[in-house]
């Protein structure tokens, strides 16, 4: 085909094609769309060289491989310039025309790829603005398709989930997932959630992931749609591990808020509430409507400080915090201490947005300081003052004394046997008996008086501006209160209390010295029978060194083995036969000779060094008793008992054990018993009476007429004997009511079927008139005074 042939054949072409002789690279011929390609008309593009419509001068150098034979077809991209110097992306693809007989002939076919240069680069922009997009957003962004293949991911999603760098090159999709599954702290959980997300193109979820590094991502996913059908899945994560925390902590802000014991109340910058919480409205009992709105300063006063509402503005304005003790008073009436703190809360140009106030209840705490200072001056169990308080006013009393001259006086009081209640009732019933005693003693002084508790059962009584009448008239008083009965818990007893006097200023000038003295006083009465009170003298501290060093030479003579019993006789009056004898204590002092008992029993029974002493000699008489029976020649041995030993449990116990320890007869032991003994617990003493009469042993009651000599006890107490008190026979032949007290005695034991004893008789007249009287026995120096046992022995138990 020549070339004649081909210009019908490619006008028709929507394509711009040029005919080009290869040899001369002029253009033979070209198409309409070539000529609207390039701007020009068809004739003026003949005739003109390639290379006038090419742009570079590679492309010149490029057409000259169209003269090459072998060359085909060569197709390219190049830039045409146009005929108005404008030029264009073309595709052009040089073809040798087949069958052609002048080979040099080339078919150019020119495409335009402006447009669709122009789209692409258009898409190439719009695919650099959405990666830009995908790295600009906060999230980490995975993109995946219906299957899970990943399509996309953003630097922040590497980032979060710390994806090493060979899995960012390698794009392996199931090692990334593994990655992912990883790095959370429940993998299963992930890929079950994974699976349903797979199952559910179309689901919508967010979730919170929990990774292994501690951090909270948030899972956000949607899917993603293409013409309304879903195509793949985004995923968007955001580590929220800060936001949660800050969450967190407003979220425990508010519980504190809710649950704070304290009240809170939070104003705006005028102080006006604005909000508070539920501490605020039980502490003030009012309704939340009732506050808000109200101004916060409104709800407290400070009675100590007038000004207290300048001083908190300044501090405000100031510092931005106050803190101070305000009070509060509640529609009720109740006054509440608070502890308060102020605080203003105040934005970044130092504006105030709100103040914060914190108030505390004090009143537990006040409560406390008072229960402190009162405990401070005053004794826990009974609430009279202490030994503080006394030294205040005794120290003001003396002041006082100083200007005016007019004394004062100090009582010492000490409960008798006060200890054997706490011992055998316990220490609870003891606290209620001093509670009563406190009491007791309290209604008994003038309001200007004091009494105090100094500790057990001690008490100190200060008489406001007294004498020693006044002193001795107090301390009758006192006395006279406490020997009343009393009843606790159902049980009726009685008590006594000895009572010991100072004076102000003779006893002492200082409290200390004016309570020794007292004390001093009251260890004297404790010493002669109790239950009574006496004034100090100076020789009773002498008395009372003497009696401490007395107390030493008692324990060392007992276990030195220097005590000793001598036994005095006792006669039947109705035919002059010895019946029985009376043990009596004495001790062979190696200096001082033998010593009676008269000189130390009653610092015995002071210190309680007699229940020892007694024992012993309880032993001792039940051992001579025994060698006496043992012999053949029994004589039934009395033992006097203290009523400390009397009272302690285990005396019958002792008796028993002694009784079968030497083999004695139980009716050859007679015990002595003291009247105090039966009326300083009457219960407990007929008890143990009757125990001890039931061993067979007999019982005596001493010094009878002395005491309380009541008829009433003598019936109730089973008792063989009586003995009447040698002052009564010393006088009964010159004192005609001492006469009259020994023959109503006499007669008593008779009708109460009692042998009655008299004792100290010293004159044949006592004797008689005694006999006369119908008396059973005496005992006295008329018949022989207490003699050693070896010599009791032979005087009165060999057969004569
Ligand atoms: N708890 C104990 N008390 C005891 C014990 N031994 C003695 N005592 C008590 O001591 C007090 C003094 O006793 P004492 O000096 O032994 O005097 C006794 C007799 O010696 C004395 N007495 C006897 N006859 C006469 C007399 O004709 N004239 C006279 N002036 N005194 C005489 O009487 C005392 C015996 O008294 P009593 O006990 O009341 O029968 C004295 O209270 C003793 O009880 C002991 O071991 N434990």
């Amino acid at each position: 085909m020549s070339f004649f042939h081909w210009p019908p054949l490619i006008e028709g072409l929507l394509e711009a094609v040029w005919l080009v002789d290869a040899q001369t690279r002029r253009i033979l011929y070209a198409n309409q769309a070539a000529s609207v390609l390039q701007r020009a008309p068809a004739q003026e593009i003949c005739g003109t060289l390639v290379t006038d419509w090419t742009v570079s001068p590679e492309d010149a150098l490029y057409w000259d491989t169209l003269a090459q034979p072998e060359q085909t077809l060569l197709q390219s991209e190049t830039l045409l310039r146009r005929r108005d110097g404008s030029t264009v992306q073309v595709l052009r693809r040089i073809t040798a025309l087949p069958n052609d007989p002048d080979t040099t002939l080339r078919l150019v076919a020119i495409q335009d790829l402006s447009v669709q240069h122009a789209t692409q680069q258009r898409l190439e922009h719009l695919l650099a603005e959405l990666r830009a997009t995908l790295e600009s957003t906060a999230d980490g962004i995975l993109v995946c398709d219906l299957d899970g293949r990943i399509r996309a991911f953003n630097r922040l999603f590497a980032q979060l989930w710390d994806l090493p760098n060979t899995l960012l090159t390698q794009q392996n999709d199931e090692s990334i997932h593994r990655w992912l599954a990883s790095r959370v702290t429940d993998p299963e959980g992930y890929r079950l959630q994974l699976g349903l997300l797979q199952r559910s193109p179309l689901l919508q979820t967010t979730d919170v992931l929990l990774l292994q590094n501690g951090r909270l991502l948030e899972r956000i996913t949607r899917p993603q749609l293409a013409r309304g059908r879903p195509i793949g899945r985004i995923y968007a994560f955001r580590d929220i591990t800060e936001r949660y925390a800050t969450e967190s902590q407003l979220k425990l802000a508010a519980k504190v808020f809710e649950s704070s014991l304290d009240a809170i109340l939070i104003t705006d910058p005028q102080q006006r509430i604005l909000a508070c919480n539920p501490a605020t409205l039980s502490l003030t009992r009012t309704q939340e409507s009732d506050l808000l709105g109200t101004p916060a300063t409104s709800l407290f006063f400070a009675p100590s400080q007038i000004d207290w509402l300048e001083i908190l503005r300044q501090h405000l304005e100031g510092a931005g915090y106050w803190q101070g003790e305000l009070w509060h008073r509640r529609a009720d009436g109740a006054a509440l201490a608070l502890q308060v703190s102020w605080v203003v809360l105040r934005d970044a140009e130092g504006r105030t947005l709100n103040t914060v106030l914190f108030a505390k209840d004090l009143s537990e705490k006040v409560a406390a300081q008072q229960r402190i200072e009162q405990l401070a001056y005053t004794d826990a169990l009974t609430g009279l003052p202490n030994r503080l308080t006394l030294t205040e006013r005794v120290g003001h009393a003396i002041r006082l004394a100083q200007r005016s001259g007019l004394g004062f006086a100090v009582l010492f009081l000490d409960l008798d046997r006060f200890k054997s209640i706490n011992d055998s009732l316990g220490h609870l019933f003891g606290d209620k008996v001093l509670i009563e005693i406190a009491s007791r003693l309290k209604h008994c002084l003038r309001q200007t008086d004091t009494l105090c508790r100094l500790g057990g059962d001690e008490f100190v009584v200060h008489l406001h501006e007294t004498d020693a009448i006044g002193a001795e008239i107090s301390a009758q008083r006192l006395i006279d209160a406490m020997v009343r009965p009393i009843e606790i818990d159902e049980m009726h007893f009685n008590l006594s209390c000895s009572l010991g006097i100072a004076l102000y200023p003779d006893d002492g000038d200082t409290l200390d010295e004016l309570i020794r003295h007292a004390d001093t006083a009251m260890y004297e009465v404790k010493g002669r029978g109790k239950g009574h009170y006496r004034f100090y003298r100076p020789e009773m501290n002498a008395n009372l060194l003497a009696r401490l060093q007395l107390d030493h030479a008692l324990r060392q003579g007992l276990r030195a083995q220097q005590f000793v019993l001598h036994y005095q006789p006792r006669i039947d009056l109705h035919n002059g036969q010895m019946r029985s004898c009376e043990a009596l204590l004495r001790w062979q002092h190696p200096e001082r000779g033998l010593v009676l008992p008269g000189e130390f029993i009653g610092v015995a029974e002071e210190t309680g060094f007699i229940v020892a002493l007694g024992d012993w000699v309880l032993e001792q008489a039940v051992r001579q008793a025994a060698a006496w029976q043992d012999a053949g020649t029994p004589c039934p041995v009395a033992v006097n008992l203290s009523a400390l030993q009397f009272h302690p449990g285990g005396l019958v116990m002792r008796v028993q054990q002694l009784l079968s320890t030497y083999g004695l007869q139980a009716h050859l032991l007679e015990l002595e018993l003291t009247e105090s003994i039966l009326i300083e617990d009457a219960d407990e003493a007929l008890a143990r009476m009757q125990e001890l009469r039931a061993l067979g042993v007999r019982l005596s009651l001493d010094d009878f007429g002395t005491g309380y000599s009541s008829l009433g006890y003598l019936k109730r107490f089973p008792l063989q004997q009586i003995k009447i008190d040698r002052s009564f026979i010393a006088t009964m032949h010159s004192d005609a009511v001492d006469a009259a007290i020994v023959t109503s005695i006499i007669q008593l034991a008779r009708a109460l079927k009692m042998e009655v004893v008299a004792e100290g008789v010293e004159l044949e007249e006592q004797r008689q008139h005694l006999r006369e009287l119908g008396c059973d026995q005496y005992q006295g120096f008329l018949c022989s005074r207490a003699v050693p046992a070896s010599e009791f022995h032979a005087c009165w138990l060999q057969p004569r």
